[in-house]
């Protein structure tokens, strides 16, 4: 274990994920164990620019292992995309004598920070904090889990009011360029189809779900969209529809930031738990420009680079699952 490093710093960016608290819990007492001195960071790659570092200790972080958002905030910082950005950065890391800096967020934030290592040398490692789960390299990140079990719990209340009134609707979920969301809730809440930023799905194709549906009287149809799918936002997509089945009575619902606040679930908690852990130890034994993940319940370390290039992808027979049931 290194002795070299004595100070670290930890932030969260990118959109907030219920369970990054847990994490930053996680991170601030594993390097009080082992005797560190560790600085919070607020507003991601905002604050590190601007040194808003405060030190944290043990009792900074009691009570928050269940609250949703992140005590440290998050922030999209465009100044860290640019080199004089990044250089204030490092400066701050120097002023403050921080020599291992812990980052908690998604795939931007990871670009972000492989630039950052490669530029300035700094020891950087990652835990996947996002609710889009876009990371490969670990099978789920933190958050993912919350936020799926909250898509699932708003859909079933509108499946209620669905069936009361024989309507068909659009939900559309969160998912910047990937379909995690919106799959494995298609299949959770029993969708008569959904719509994916991976496929390139045509109006034809979805108007003979449609049929399908409207001609097995179903009292209730449901569709799932992932706001980055190619067809286009739900309402354009519901407005084709209407053209096409004037018969149907077709609603929208968006589901928005809901999907991002929360209580984190116990497995995110404990994934999170897990990973803060991971993180501490794999900088104090040499691991830089790295995620720490888990892999089939296993610890893994995925260099930044590849955690991000690669991309997760999505199980195909999850859309062959969800279309048998969905008769
Ligand atoms: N190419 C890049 N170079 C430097 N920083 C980047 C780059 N891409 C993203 N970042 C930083 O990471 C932040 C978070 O990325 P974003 O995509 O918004 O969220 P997430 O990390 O959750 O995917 C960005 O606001 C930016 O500060
Ligand atoms: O909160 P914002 O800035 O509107 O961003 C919304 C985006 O953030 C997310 O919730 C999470 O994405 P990131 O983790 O990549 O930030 C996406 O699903 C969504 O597209
Ligand atoms: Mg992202």
């Amino acid at each position: 274990m290194s002795k070299a490093i004595k100070t670290l710093a930890v932030l969260t960016s990118g959109g907030d994920a219920p369970g990054m608290n847990a994490a930053i819990r996680a991170v601030v007492r594993t390097a009080v164990f082992y005797e560190k001195r560790i600085f919070g960071i607020k507003r991601g790659y905002d604050g590190l620019i601007e040194g808003d570092f405060e030190e944290l200790n043990s009792k900074s972080v009691k009570n928050i292992l269940n609250l949703g958002g992140t005590i440290l905030k998050s922030a999209r910082s465009e100044e860290f995309k640019t080199e004089a950005g990044q250089m204030k950065a490092y400066e701050q890391l120097q002023k403050h004598g921080v020599d291992g800096l812990i980052v908690i967020g998604g795939n931007g934030t990871f670009t972000g920070a492989h630039r950052f290592f490669e530029a300035h040398g700094v020891p950087v490692i990652g835990i996947p904090g996002t609710i889009d789960n876009d990371l490969f390299g670990t099978d789920y990140t933190i958050g993912y889990d919350t936020a799926t079990n909250t898509v699932v719990d708003c859909i079933d209340k509108i499946r209620d009011t669905a069936s009361s009134h024989n309507r068909l609707f659009f939900v559309e979920v969160m998912g910047r360029d990937s379909g995690f969301i919106a799959m494995n809730t298609a299949v959770a809440i029993g969708a008569l189809d959904v719509i994916l930023p991976e496929q390139n799905k045509s109006y034809e194709d979805l108007f003979v779900e449609i049929e399908k549906g409207a001609s097995n009287k179903k009292t209730s149809n449901i569709v799932v969209v992932a706001e980055g799918n190619k067809l286009g936002d739900s309402f354009s997509i519901a407005n084709k529809v209407r053209e096409h089945f004037p018969q149907l009575d077709t609603k929208v619902t968006i589901l928005g930031h809901l999907q991002r606040g929360g209580a984190p679930s116990c497995f995110d908690r404990v994934t999170a738990s897990k990973l803060g852990v991971a993180a501490v130890e794999g900088l104090l034994n040499g691991r830089f420009d790295v995620m720490a993940g888990m892999v089939d319940e296993e610890l893994t370390y995925t260099f930044l680079q590849q955690a991000v290039m690669n991309k997760a992808q999505l199980d195909p027979e999850m859309l062959r699952i969800s279309k048998i049931l969905a008769i």
